[in-house]
């Protein structure tokens, strides 16, 4: 089976004005000059994923400026053997619209026809900076499994948020906690349970995969003590850690001090201590493993978006990537500034042009 947009329409996005693609299953390699609209693109791909994209911009500034006050995104999409005309819209700053062959839908729905997994350059510092980007990258897999993680994360923030509004205004009546607690608790134990599945899944297809990437041990690790294995434990870690936490002004304790821990596999070094090469290689290797464990889970393998990454590699190793791209059979969207740097897909890929016009990108 396959998964891939055969149609694209951009209209009012971030530099593009209106632009009409029609794509042929096969990866879709873009190529242009700097500032030309390619990770524009890559982005509104992005939109069709439950959440804020790969940009984690907001509606509004992902709207065409001067005179835009909205933008949409339509496409034809390939899913479980059939086609859908899916859509997405933002007017004028409000929240996110879907629908789905004409009937409105919720992001979740969409996102679960339509898997995305991406690749941009501000992973790069992934392995370095800290542990927030790390449990977003891994909230990102585990919502490609299953696109209710997204759901679960958004309630337990709000929850957070509130918990720590009182918090910060020192309020010590119990009740006002005890509600909010109940669903951190809740949501927090689903978020642990996906991200640990979700490592199980990377794991597997890590194991399987011989493209000629590094493979990278994966842990989960807490900042301080471990993870409360239940949600009821973990209500109850909430419950306990009130005075603690009143005294900090935070929640400090729950899967928001989850942190990832990897390290390259056939040398015994963390993640943060290899050169940048292994470290951008290390991610490769963990965005092919999503994909070949979600190709496994759902009978096709998801749509790859990977912003600048060809760039950043070898030629062996960007070979390997085009060769476990094709063999997985996914539709990727690459970018790069020439078209060099595709030349070993040869004709595995579709080719995109990317300029800048006199009324924002235009795409050939
Ligand atoms: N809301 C917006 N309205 C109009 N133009 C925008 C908006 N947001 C970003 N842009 C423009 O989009 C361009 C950047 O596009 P994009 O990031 O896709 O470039 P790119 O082709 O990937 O370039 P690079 O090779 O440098 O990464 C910039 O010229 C920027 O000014």
């Amino acid at each position: 089976m396959t998964l891939a947009l055969t149609e694209l329409t951009v209209s009012h996005f971030r530099s593009h004005k209106l632009a009409r693609l029609s794509l042929d299953g096969r990866p879709v390699a873009i190529h242009g000059p700097n500032g030309a609209g390619k990770t524009n693109i890559l982005e509104a791909v992005s939109m069709f994923s439950p959440g804020r994209g790969m940009r984690r911009a907001s509606a509004a500034e992902m709207t065409r400026r001067p005179e835009a006050l909205g933008w949409k995104l339509s496409g034809l999409l390939q899913a479980q053997g059939q086609s859908y005309e899916i859509e997405t819209w933002s007017e004028a700053g409000a929240a996110r619209q879907v629908r789905i062959d004409g009937k409105s839908a919720s992001q979740i729905d969409l996102g679960k026809l339509a898997r995305v997994v991406w690749l941009i350059p501000s992973m790069d510092r992934l392995w370095i900076e800290g542990a927030e980007g790390r449990r977003r990258f891994l909230d990102r897999i585990a919502l490609s499994f299953d696109p209710a993680h997204a759901e679960a994360s958004l309630i337990y923030e709000k929850s957070m948020r509130e918990r720590n509004r009182l918090l910060k205004e020192q309020v010590r009546d119990a009740h006002w906690y005890a509600a909010l607690e109940g669903q951190m608790a809740e949501t927090g134990h689903r978020i642990h349970v996906a991200r640990m599945a979700a490592l199980d899944h990377l794991r597997t297809a890590q194991d399987q995969a011989e493209t000629g990437f590094p493979s990278a041990d994966l842990e989960l690790v807490q900042t301080e003590g471990a993870m409360p294995e239940t949600a009821d434990d973990l209500r109850e870690a909430l419950n306990e850690s009130r005075f603690r936490d009143l005294a900090a002004g935070r929640t400090l304790v729950g899967p928001h001090r989850s942190d990832l821990y990897g390290v390259f596999a056939a040398k015994g070094v963390p993640a943060k201590d290899c050169s940048t090469g292994e470290q951008k290689a290390l991610l490769v290797s963990l965005i092919l493993s999503n994909a070949r464990a979600l190709a496994g889970m759902i009978g096709a393998p998801p749509i790859v978006l990977l912003d600048e990454v060809a760039a950043h590699l070898d030629a062996g190793r960007r070979a390997a990537l085009y060769d476990e791209i094709c063999a997985l059979g996914a539709q990727a969207w690459m970018t790069g500034t020439g078209p060099e740097l595709f030349s070993e897909l040869g004709d595995r890929a579709q080719t995109l042009v990317v300029t800048e016009g006199d009324e924002g990108s235009v795409v050939d």
